[in-house]
């Protein structure tokens, strides 16, 4: 898969750019907040059909413009793929593929598969376990279909029952049984798919991981779940007084979490900020994998500001990857040369190198 060009209008700090992409590594080199991850920003929303770092769409045009427009033009197989995002001020964002509007934006995630790393990826070690489920659902959302209409359809029922729990009003309990059926059938097809990803997402990753960090340090990733011991819906029904003096539902899919481990700990406690940035590019690298095999195509790789805090060996060892052919089209951001121009030493393949000022993107 190859993103072959970028349009841009007035998305976030960049006012235009017109940009055209090496189908290998692509590099934007510039200061502190000239708008380098705001380019990478905007080939995800391209992807995700939202930004990564602003879940409000608003706030993602260009202060003081009315609208912004992104448009891609991507290789897909043999196909080609025209993506275009519209979004105005107060109205809802549009987006078309080859022209055609979508009905509905979920149609979209899957088809343009696209992994990122990105210093905010802290927040898959370091937040609350609702982050590691966002990255397991991204994943296989990105895969799998039915996981994200049965994610989607069981996020309802919590709604919905979570309503019922915090009624002033009595609530009759074959209310709440249809609501926690629902919950557990569309839950349970979440816990299987989450347990068959799981397993076979460990070994990549502890592959990545230990290639970068020269093999030194035993790291591993488990599954928490309250569906690992009895059915839920037994487990619904036992706490539902509980949960309706809470007003909310203690039990289910929705309380699911990841430990990330380092020797027998959590990363999150004993982890230097080296062996955290090293375990989420292994997260990430994994992931890729993963893209690469259930899509049967490379996945676009954006590497925001990666090389930071890692020691020489560590960059080293990234730089070997990214640069052989594991990996397919790259977009890659730093503030200095150094490492690009190491990079660009070991590569064999064509790069495009852009420089990025206050929003000006010049090749
Ligand atoms: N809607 C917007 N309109 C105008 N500018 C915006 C908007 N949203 C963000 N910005 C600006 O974009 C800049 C940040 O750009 P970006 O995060 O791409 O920087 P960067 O080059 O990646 O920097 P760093 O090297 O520090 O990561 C900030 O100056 C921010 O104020």
């Amino acid at each position: 898969m190859r993103l072959n060009s970028l349009s841009i209008l007035n998305y976030k700090n960049i006012r235009e750019a017109e940009l055209v992409f090496s189908p290998n590594i692509n590099c934007f080199i510039g200061n502190n907040g000239m708008g380098k991850t705001n380019i990478l920003d905007a080939i995800y929303f391209l992807s995700f059909c939202k930004s990564h770092s602003n879940s409000i769409d608003s706030q993602n045009i260009l202060h003081g413009a009315e609208f912004c427009l992104l448009q891609g033009k991507y290789t897909l197989g043999d196909q080609t793929e025209d993506i275009y995002c519209g979004m105005k001020m107060r109205q809802k964002k549009q987006f078309k593929r080859n022209k055609k509007e979508y009905e509905r934006l979920s149609d979209h995630i899957g088809l343009l598969p696209l992994v990122l790393v990105s210093p905010d990826d802290s927040e898959l070690i370091q937040g609350g376990s609702e982050e590691r489920r966002k990255f397991i659902d991204g994943v296989i959302s990105q895969y799998n279909k039915t996981y994200l209409n049965n994610l989607l359809q069981y996020n309802n029922a919590l709604k919905q029952r979570n309503a019922l729990l915090k009624s002033e009003k009595p609530v009759d309990d074959s209310l709440l049984d249809i609501w926690e059926e629902q919950m557990a059938a569309f839950g349970n097809y979440i816990y299987e798919q989450r347990k068959l990803f799981i397993d076979e997402f460990i070994p990549v990753f502890q592959n990545y991981y230990s290639y970068i960090s020269v093999g030194n340090e035993q790291i591993s990733l488990s599954y928490h779940s309250q569906h690992h011991d009895r059915d839920i819906k037994t487990k619904m029904l036992a706490t539902r007084d509980r949960d309706r003096i809470l007003g909310y539902s203690t039990q289910g899919i929705h309380k699911d979490d990841l430990e990330m481990l380092l020797g027998d700990y959590p990363i999150k406690r004993v982890g230097s900020q080296g062996q955290n940035k090293t375990y989420l590019i292994s997260l990430k690298l994994a992931q890729f994998d993963f893209l690469k095999r259930t899509h049967n195509l490379s996945p676009l790789l954006l590497l925001d500001d990666i090389f930071d805090k890692l020691d020489s060996v560590r960059v080293k060892k990234i730089i070997e990857l990214v640069s052989g052919d594991t990996f397919g089209q790259i977009f890659i951001t730093d503030t200095n040369r150094e490492h690009l121009d190491l990079l660009l030493l070991q590569l064999e393949q064509d790069a495009t190198i852009f420089t990025v000022e206050n929003g000006e993107i010049s090749c």
